[in-house]
């Protein structure tokens, strides 16, 4: 290959480009061949020897190529050897990460087939997360549930204890004012009239577990008002008069009973007391159903259920019952020295059926509406009284009872500056405010126990003394408008209503005789002087004739009566 064109040219190009030691050495030694070769024969020996020198040259340009290839080889087997050395730690270190790669794919396989069986475990739950769920919450709802059950019951029995206490304490608290003789007080709240415009619904609010309390909201602020009794605007007459039938009925024993309806004018007194045609009050229903008592006990009672009416206007007493509409009554102490009260010329009506009921207040009713132009307007400024005197003989024991109900509606309390009333509005308005502050004087004295109560400083108090003095079984109904207009009337009345409640008159009695001799016949007329002076003492005894329609068409005097 080093004797083909290509090679040496190419070798010689290089070295006339690069004078290498080769070409240094020829031009070194020329010139001192030239001078050693002879000129003539120098000029044919210089080819020759030029070749020698060429030769000589090639073949230490050989020698020297070959120990440069004998160094490039061993340069080159030295490189590949370091190469190799080094290839071969690499690939030692890369066998070794491969083992650590192995051992780490080795440690990683248990954590994998953990991890992806925890992922198939976690699929699997989130699968049934909703069945799980739901299952959850049913349970946890049958668990609420039955732990609301249970509260529930709790509540139910604490409910159930709390209310017998209450009940235990009412009834406590009802022998203490028996025994004390305290006034019992009930309140009523009359509903929002139709056409009335009051924004009344927050003003007055009840207890739903003390039947006792009332709350009026006044100016933002909450009184509470303590009561025997308190009906919220829905109360029913009858639900009213059940709470009160207890009372009625003691009269039959012999008690001495008293119930006045009390409040401003509008609060309800006169639909509490006697009520509408359709739907009546206590005064009707406290009559019937004394009737409907001693009829019971016909067998063995021979009772006798009398009536009277009255009512006091302008400090006048009238008679609602007699005939007379004209004339005046008076009450007057009894002149037998027992100290009872009576009222001469009052008229006093037997009841001898439910019909005599209807036929007296229709006759109450008439000849008070006889007297006045209007009877509702008439009505709110006089007092209104219904005696009912009930007394029985025993047939068999001859033993007697006497009692008496006072059913008294009150006219409304005014205020004369509020309404502005003038002339006879002013002289009626000014009379019930008379006999109202004397009733609460007398309210006053029997509470702070005054020797002196001051009964006769008002035709009202003076009537209603025996039922406000000891021995008498008193129940005053508050009425309470449920308006915003009326606050402060209703306040003053329940204020007035507590001072009443805390009076104690005392044990009531009953009033009963023993008859000495049981075999005697029964009759009403014949008592003892000491005890059977009682008021109201008859002068005059009324029978009304009816028509066969029951109209009243005149009262007849059929006999004087006196006890
Ligand atoms: N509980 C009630 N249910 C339905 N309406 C009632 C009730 N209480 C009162 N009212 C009505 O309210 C109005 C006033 O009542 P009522 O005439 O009885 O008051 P009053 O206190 O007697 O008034 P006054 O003192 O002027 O006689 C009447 O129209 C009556 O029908």
């Amino acid at each position: 290959a080093e004797g083909s064109a290509s090679g040496p040219v190419h070798h010689w190009g290089q070295a006339s480009r690069h004078p290498g030691p080769l070409y240094q050495a020829v031009s070194e030694e020329g010139p001192k061949n030239c001078q050693t070769v002879p000129s003539v024969t120098a000029h044919q020996a210089v080819p020759e020897i030029q070749i020698l020198v060429y030769e000589g040259e090639m073949e230490r340009a050989q020698g020297q190529l070959e120990a440069e290839m004998q160094n490039l080889e061993e340069e080159k087997n030295r490189v590949i050897e370091e190469a190799f050395i080094r290839a071969e730690s690499e690939m030692k270190a890369v066998h070794e990460n491969l083992a650590g790669v192995r051992m780490n794919l080795l440690t990683l396989q248990p954590a994998l087939r953990t991890l992806t069986c925890d992922y198939n475990c976690l699929k699997r739950q989130v699968q049934d997360f909703p069945f799980m769920l739901e299952k959850a919450m049913t349970e946890a709802k049958q668990e609420i549930c039955q732990v609301i059950g249970e509260v529930s019951s709790a509540n139910q029995e604490l409910l159930r204890k709390y209310k017998r206490e209450m009940n235990l304490r009412k009834k406590c608290h009802n022998e203490l004012v028996r025994l004390k003789g305290n006034i019992r007080v009930f309140c009523r709240v009359r509903p929002v009239c139709r056409g009335e415009h009051d924004s009344a619904e927050n003003m007055v609010s009840f207890d739903p577990d003390d039947d006792a309390l009332l709350y009026l909201s006044n100016k933002g602020k909450l009184m509470t008002f303590e009561l025997d009794k308190v009906f919220h605007p829905q109360a029913t007459q009858e639900g009213v008069f059940q709470e009160v039938q207890s009372l009625v009925t003691s009269c039959i024993d012999g008690f001495n009973v008293c119930i006045f309806a009390y409040g401003q004018t509008g609060s309800g007194k006169t639909y509490t007391m006697e009520g509408v045609a359709k739907d009546p009050g206590i005064n009707q229903r406290a009559l019937r159903l004394l009737f409907s008592e001693v009829t019971e006990k016909a067998p063995d009672w021979d009772f006798k259920i009398t009536v009277s009416m009255v009512e006091i206007y302008n400090e006048t007493l009238r008679n609602l019952l007699g005939d007379n509409q004209g004339e005046k009554l008076d009450i007057k102490m009894n002149p037998d020295g027992s100290g009872q009260l009576y009222v001469p010329g009052l008229t006093e009506f037997t009841v001898q059926s439910p019909e005599d009921i209807n036929r007296v207040f229709e006759l109450g009713h008439m000849n008070r509406a006889t007297a006045c132009t209007n009877l509702n307007e008439h009505s709110s400024r006089s007092h209104a009284l219904l005696i009912i005197t009930v007394a029985g003989v025993n047939f068999s024991t001859g033993h007697r009872t006497q009692g008496k109900l006072n059913l008294v509606d009150l006219a409304g309390s005014e205020r004369i500056a509020k309404s502005g009333a003038e002339g006879s509005r002013l002289r009626e308005a000014q009379c019930i405010n008379k006999s109202l502050s004397a009733l609460g004087d007398v309210i006053n004295a029997l509470r702070s126990r005054h020797s002196h109560v001051p009964f006769r400083n008002s035709r009202l108090t003076y009537l209603l003394s025996d039922s406000l003095s000891g021995d008498s079984k008193t129940l005053m109904m508050v009425q309470v408008s449920p308006l915003v207009c009326n606050m402060s009337e209703s306040v003053c009345s329940l204020k007035f209503a507590q001072r009443v409640r805390t009076i104690e008159l005392g044990n009531a009695t009953r009033r009963q005789w023993e008859n000495s001799s049981t075999t005697s016949s029964p009759t009403h007329d014949i008592m003892s002087h000491s005890t059977s002076s009682y008021y109201p003492v008859l002068t005059t005894k009324w029978c009304i004739d009816f028509t066969r329609s029951g109209k009243v068409m005149k009262m007849v005097s059929i006999m004087d009566h006196s006890w």
